[in-house]
């Protein structure tokens, strides 16, 4: 009981402790998360709107190529110093190419596409053909193998008539201006970019590989491809847990995600943690000492002090409690109230013992004292003499007078037989009107002297309403009468039995 006292009290001192520094780890947790979740949904947010300026810029580049170009349809070397300048001097696009109403390619940087003088009918030259307007295309497969976007212009005579167009195509699987807009510069951290279409195609990924993929089952871009932007705890194609912030590129509908692993995110603060838990470690270690110390201090009394109540009846437990140092006021008092009720328990004790062994009516020995007393002077060998005495006739005085009166009388006898005998004698009531006197250390003479002068006294006495009564003795010793102690005892009875045959009033031994 006291170790699991002690247990809880230490449990009690580290629970706080542990719960302090938990519900601190958790608090900081779902922070740096929420943190980090804002982070990266206003960096989507922000690349949304960069990546959106871009295209729109491109498009304006091309529209002011377009009306520089409607004039000169048939100049060979007009159109190529065009497509070469749009390429290299904008850098927004991979390689350029203006296509005349048919799709018949009529320009085209780098002229290593080798697709000049062709008619193209891949998805985004026919898109522009058939829109005849501004375009930024779906990402598809090009004739020459490249997965790209082409962003185009209509080229219209003066007169209005549809001539063709110019448009440049970001090649996405390489080096582009999404990767100069996107992959360059964010956190020097795990975090990263990707982008997607409406159709959740990947048209941009810092692995090149993942660039085409169409991906499902992730959270981030089924909703910015359903034209939604926010921020959320997810986990990826790849079963990994992501804390991401994405947003929608409104003229393309593209989504942007920017996100970085839950586990890199909560990496230092991990860290953090173990290093303050380890740093704060021997403080705590300290502190429970120190607790188990104070513990085990203030018990201590308390123990001792409920070790002597399981021994309250052994009169030595007194001792063993006073003896307990109680430093505190508490333990002080516990001290106190216990020896009081150990004093009254003692009282109790020996009030009980002497009940249990007095005769309630005379306030002399009962048999059972009688008993212990030849007990003890039969193993100290202690030589004794014993007086049987008897009134004579009781059972008229009970007659004439009232049990009562006869009480009275049996009171009056036992003072008297105190009254002759000595402080080492040992009076005993043992019967209804018999009563036994044994005298430690008596010669047999003595005895019969001391049972003569009872005698006498009893006779000389006068009794209220009864008068004067007589008493027979008889007398015997142990071990002169015989050895053995029960022979003599009848020895006594028998020379009581001789008194009151001789006439009663006297003494016989
Ligand atoms: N008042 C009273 N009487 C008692 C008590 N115990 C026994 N007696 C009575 O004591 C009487 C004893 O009488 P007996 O033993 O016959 O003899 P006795 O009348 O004393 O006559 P002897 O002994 O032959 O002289 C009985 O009447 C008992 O009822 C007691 O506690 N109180």
């Amino acid at each position: 009981m006291r170790r699991l006292i002690l247990a809880l009290t230490l449990c009690s001192a580290l629970v706080p402790f542990a719960n302090t520094f938990y519900a601190g780890y958790l608090v900081q947790r779902q922070q740096l998360i929420d943190n980090t979740l804002e982070g990266h949904y206003a960096y989507a947010t922000k690349l949304a709107r960069s990546t959106d300026d871009f295209l729109q810029s491109a498009l304006q580049q091309l529209a002011y190529s377009a009306k520089l170009l409607a004039p000169h349809m048939r100049d060979e070397r007009y159109l190529g110093r065009e497509v070469d300048r749009l390429r290299l001097q904008t850098q927004s696009f991979n390689s350029v190419t203006i296509i005349d109403d048919t799709g018949y390619v009529l320009a085209t940087s780098p002229e290593t596409l080798q697709i000049k003088g062709k008619t193209l009918q891949s998805a985004g030259v026919v898109e522009t053909l058939m829109a005849k307007g501004p375009v930024i295309s779906q990402p598809y497969m090009s004739v020459a193998g490249n997965f790209i976007v082409f962003i185009s212009q209509p080229i219209f005579a003066a007169s209005g008539k549809y001539l063709g167009a110019v448009g440049g195509s970001i090649y996405l699987k390489r080096d582009n201006m999404l990767d100069t807009l996107l992959g360059s510069h964010f956190y020097q951290d795990s975090s990263y970019v990707y982008v997607v279409d409406k159709n959740k195609h990947i048209i941009y990924h810092p692995d090149d590989k993942r660039v085409g993929d169409v991906v499902h089952n992730n959270l981030a871009i089924d909703r910015v491809s359903a034209g939604e932007s926010s921020r959320a705890s997810l986990t990826n194609s790849q079963g990994v847990e992501m804390l991401a912030g994405y947003a929608v590129v409104p003229s393309t509908g593209w989504g942007i995600v920017a996100q970085r692993p839950k586990l890199a995110t909560l990496a230092p603060l991990n860290a953090l943690m173990s290093s303050v838990l380890y740093k704060t470690l021997p403080l705590v270690l300290i502190m429970l000492v120190v607790i188990w110390w104070s513990a085990r201090h203030i018990a201590s009394p308390l123990r001792q002090l409920a070790d002597g109540a399981r021994d309250m009846d052994r009169p030595e437990t007194a001792q063993t409690i006073r003896s307990v140092k109680s430093w505190y006021f508490e333990s002080q008092e516990m001290k106190k109230a216990m020896l009081k009720g150990m004093g009254l328990l003692q009282r109790n004790i020996s009030k009980l013992r002497e009940d249990v062994n007095t005769d309630p009516l005379t306030g002399l020995g009962n048999r059972r004292h009688l008993e212990a007393a030849i007990a003890a002077l039969q193993a100290q060998q202690t030589p004794f003499a014993v007086v049987a005495i008897d009134i004579d006739h009781f059972k008229q005085i009970n007659d004439r007078f009232g049990h009562d009166t006869g009480d009275a009388v049996l009171k009056q006898l036992a003072q008297q037989i105190r009254t002759v005998s000595r402080a080492e004698d040992i009076p005993c009531r043992v019967g209804g009107e018999e009563f036994l006197l044994l005298l430690p250390q008596a010669p047999l003479l003595s005895a019969l002297q001391m049972a003569e002068r009872l005698r006498a006294l009893v006779e000389s006495t006068e009794l209220p309403e009864v008068g004067r009564v007589t008493i027979s003795s008889g007398v015997a010793h142990w071990p002169d009468s015989d050895d053995e102690i029960r022979a003599v005892f009848q020895q006594a009875d028998a020379m009581l039995y001789a008194a009151k045959h001789g006439g009663r009033n006297r003494v016989a031994g």
